[in-house]
């Protein structure tokens, strides 16, 4: 019989629940154990509800207070040492690692945090070292698998398996630079044993060991560890089912078939290519193959009659006992439930399908594939049918006009009238300003009243007119506040903005939004993606009336702040009947009529931010040109149909961004400003390394913390970085926003950093 799974669930609520917790646990609000209590009413939801859909093996273990792989670290005891001694519970230890600590005495900062794979997700980079002293602390897996036991249902807990755990890890501050935390995986084997063992002797059948650096090309050198990791945690582990998933296996499929495991995952919604490799790899084995058919991604609803012929094509080669219908990956990257969305419109909420309902269509598929006669699952499988339809029917409508548009674009509309050089002098002539030009992101304090204000606006407490006039008077506080610091390129400051992207969606046609539809970035902070659903198109100008009245305020440039079509795209659920090219096509003809309307009303400094560039930049090496290829075409498009006089600039945030330095030069952005101060030696010796020729801001100071950067820190930075950039190239600015700050760190940052770029006009 073909088995359905769901490989990992949501874990912040339908209601947002663990959120609210945690946070007023932070606060000091609520006991440690109202926090627990509402932990496992979230944990028996899941596992009630996916039980309930009919999905067989319902994953355990997978929950998380803040991050999965920080519950590893910990369970691990791979506490880097600056965590150790602090006299403060576990659980706080967890915290502290995951967001930092300032109480009581107790000032850490927290762990570095890296995206998910391609996702919005963000993880907890585990600090190893030869000095970590791996033991099993509690086995995570155990105890949630038992509470699960004791509420009737039995799960398959899921644990991230021992080489990706130290592959996603980095050295720790005490290891150099050069080590290799994959070094430790012998230390790390007996941890993962007694965790297993322990696993098999409650009784647990199978287990879910995810390995998905498995899809990406470095694994190739580790099929030697792969080989003997495995050979020594199957003989003591329940059956284990080797989880991948986010791309494709491609030539590791060829030892990863070969390893003593009792289950292979794969993802066949990223990958549905793999599927006769996979199948023609694992037929002489015995091992089983799960699919991942169902989008653990995005959230439209699956195509059962597609999912079904791939999920009997597997039968008809392995037989039904070894076959799997799943989710592709864990749903965390979903909202919870449909169900608590109640302002959806009918034809709207036909499409879709969140976490929950995916559950559902695991269940469903496996038990058509089953050959079900069961009159819920036809009826099930019927409605379907009639959902996909009018959906292809809908896609199959298009907005002409802007197709034509997108069919139009020629090669010189990607590029500036002339080069860089050329444009420098008209825009030195133009913008007359001083050497070491100081500037900021774009946004500015996000205050509890500017929320308050939007709040209203929406609830009808504040009309239109009254929510417009509050703002101006936001930006004409913005506005004199940067006369006062003295800065030389000013912004807006961005307080009509609720979210980076979704504002600029909420003025475009082509997207739907959600009440509830939250996803987990990273810790208790939840993100809204808004949805594409059709083509992109702009009715109208979207900022250029706060820009000009923001420029009406002062004699300065101000800067018109826009977010760039890869971002849009990328931090946005995407269409899935068209490409990503032609979505940041259409976005980026929307965008580039908004810039030329900005110039048109005066507005000489222009920036269009792409902090999500890196992110959508595909795991395999050999899809990366095909991405950055048109990943950097739209940005230019929407950014190139400028005079020579008007600069553009663009934002650069959150990533590592060696990989793909050399497309951030052909963007051609006048000015960029770029994320540093982390990581600032190792991206100063890329600059060296490829060289850059347009401005740049290298970020001189981090926003993501609170605290004030002196001036003479501040100097230092620049020192270190004019070792590298021109002087003539070089501008000053903070790393990112300002939204996430206070008001009163924002002014004193700032007057030191103004004070720096004044000593750097003297002295450097
Ligand atoms: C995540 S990048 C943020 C850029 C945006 N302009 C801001 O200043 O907030
Ligand atoms: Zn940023």
């Amino acid at each position: 019989m073909v088995f359905s799974s769901v490989l990992g669930f949501p874990r912040i609520g339908a209601n947002r629940e663990v959120k609210k917790s945690v946070e007023a646990y932070w606060g000091g609000k609520i006991p440690v154990e109202d926090l627990q209590k509402t932990v496992a009413e979230v944990k028996k939801y899941n596992w009630t509800n996916v039980q309930s859909r009919g999905v067989d093996l319902i994953p355990s273990g997978e929950f998380s207070l803040y991050d999965h792989v920080l519950d590893h670290s910990a369970a691990f005891n791979a506490i880097p040492k600056r965590y150790q001694g602090l006299g403060i519970s576990d659980l706080d230890v967890y915290f502290a690692m995951g967001r930092g600590r300032q109480t009581g005495g107790v000032d850490v900062p927290a762990c570095e945090m890296k995206k998910w794979f391609d996702s919005n997700y963000h993880y907890v980079v585990p600090e190893l070292s030869d000095e970590t002293d791996f033991k099993l602390v509690h086995n995570k897996a155990l105890v949630e698998y038992n509470e699960a036991k004791a509420l009737g249902i039995t799960t398959r807990p899921v644990v991230l398996g021992p080489i990706s755990y130290l592959v996603l890890g980095k050295p720790a501050r005490e290891a150099p630079a050069s080590f290799e935390p994959i070094t430790l995986l012998s230390k790390l084997l007996p941890v993962y044993k007694q965790l297993l063992t322990e696993l098999k002797s409650a009784g647990v059948e199978s287990v879910q060991i995810d390995e998905p650096i498995l899809v990406l090309d470095r694994a190739a050198n580790l099929e030697k560890q792969y080989a003997s990791a495995y050979a020594e945690l199957a003989p003591v582990a329940p059956k284990i089912v080797l989880t991948t998933y986010f791309n494709r296996l491609d030539a590791n499929l060829k030892f990863v078939s070969k390893l003593p495991v009792g289950g292979l995952h794969i993802d066949l919604v990223r990958a549905p290519g793999q599927l006769d490799e996979v199948i023609a790899a694992v037929k002489n084995t015995n091992l089983v193959l799960s699919l991942g058919l169902v989008s653990g991604r995005n959230i439209w609803k699956n195509d059962f009659t597609a999912s079904i012929k791939q999920a009997q094509k597997a039968v008809s080669a392995l037989g039904s006992d070894r076959v799997i219908v799943a989710t592709s990956s864990s749903v965390l990257h979903t909202p919870v439930t449909l169900a608590s969305e109640k302002k959806l419109p009918d034809q709207h909420r036909d499409w879709f399908s969140f976490a929950l309902e995916k559950a559902a269509e695991v269940a469903t598929i496996a038990a058509v594939v089953n050959g079900s006669q069961d009159a819920k699952i036809a009826a099930a499988l019927e409605e379907n049918k009639v959902s996909i339809a009018k959906r292809r029917e809908f896609e199959s409508t298009s907005d002409d006009a802007i197709r034509k548009r997108v069919a139009a674009i020629t090669p010189d509309m990607y590029n500036r009238k002339s080069p860089f050089a050329a444009r420098k002098a008209a825009q030195d002539q133009a913008l007359k300003l001083p050497k070491f030009p100081t500037t900021t992101i774009g946004s500015f304090p996000q205050t509890k009243e500017i929320r308050t204000a939007r709040a209203k606006l929406g609830k009808g407490e504040l009309t239109p007119a009254e929510y417009e006039k509050f703002i101006e008077q936001e930006i004409q506080n913005v506005v004199a506040f940067q006369e006062e610091v003295g800065l030389d390129v000013f912004v807006h400051g961005e307080p009509e903005r609720n979210d980076m992207v979704q504002y600029f969606g909420e003025q475009l046609n082509g997207f739907v939004f959600t009440q509830n539809a939250w996803v987990q970035s990273y810790g208790s902070r939840y993100v809204r993606p808004p949805i594409i659903v059709s083509d992109v198109s702009r009715p109208g100008p979207m900022t250029v009336r706060w820009s000009s009245y923001a420029q009406s305020l002062t004699k300065k440039p101000m800067k018109g702040m826009l977010t760039g079509p890869v971002t849009i795209l990328n931090w946005s659920f995407p269409r899935d009947d068209v490409s990503r090219k032609l979505q940041s096509q259409q976005l980026a003809l929307a965008l580039r009529d908004e810039v030329l309307d900005l110039e048109k009303a005066g507005i000489t400094v222009i920036q269009v931010d792409e902090p999500a560039i890196r992110e959508g930049l595909p795991l395999r090496r050999s899809d990366w040109d095909e991405y950055l290829e048109w990943a950097v075409d739209t940005f230019k498009l929407s950014t190139a149909g400028v005079a020579d006089s008007t600069q553009t600039h663009s934002h650069f945030c959150y990533s590592d961004f060696g990989d793909i330095f050399t497309s951030i030069q052909r963007l051609d952005a006048d000015v960029i400003s770029i994320e540093f101060s982390k990581s600032d030696m190792k991206l100063l010796h890329t600059f060296q390394q490829f060289g850059y020729s347009n401005q740049i801001g290298p970020g001189v100071y981090d926003i993501h913390s609170p605290r004030v950067p002196s001036e003479e820190e501040i100097r230092e930075r620049l020192k270190a970085s004019l070792k590298i950039i021109p002087d003539h190239l070089m501008f000053v600015n903070p790393d990112c926003g300002l939204k996430t700050r206070q008001w009163k760190e924002t002014k004193e940052s700032l007057v030191n950093l103004v004070a720096a770029a004044r000593w750097a006009r003297e002295n450097a």
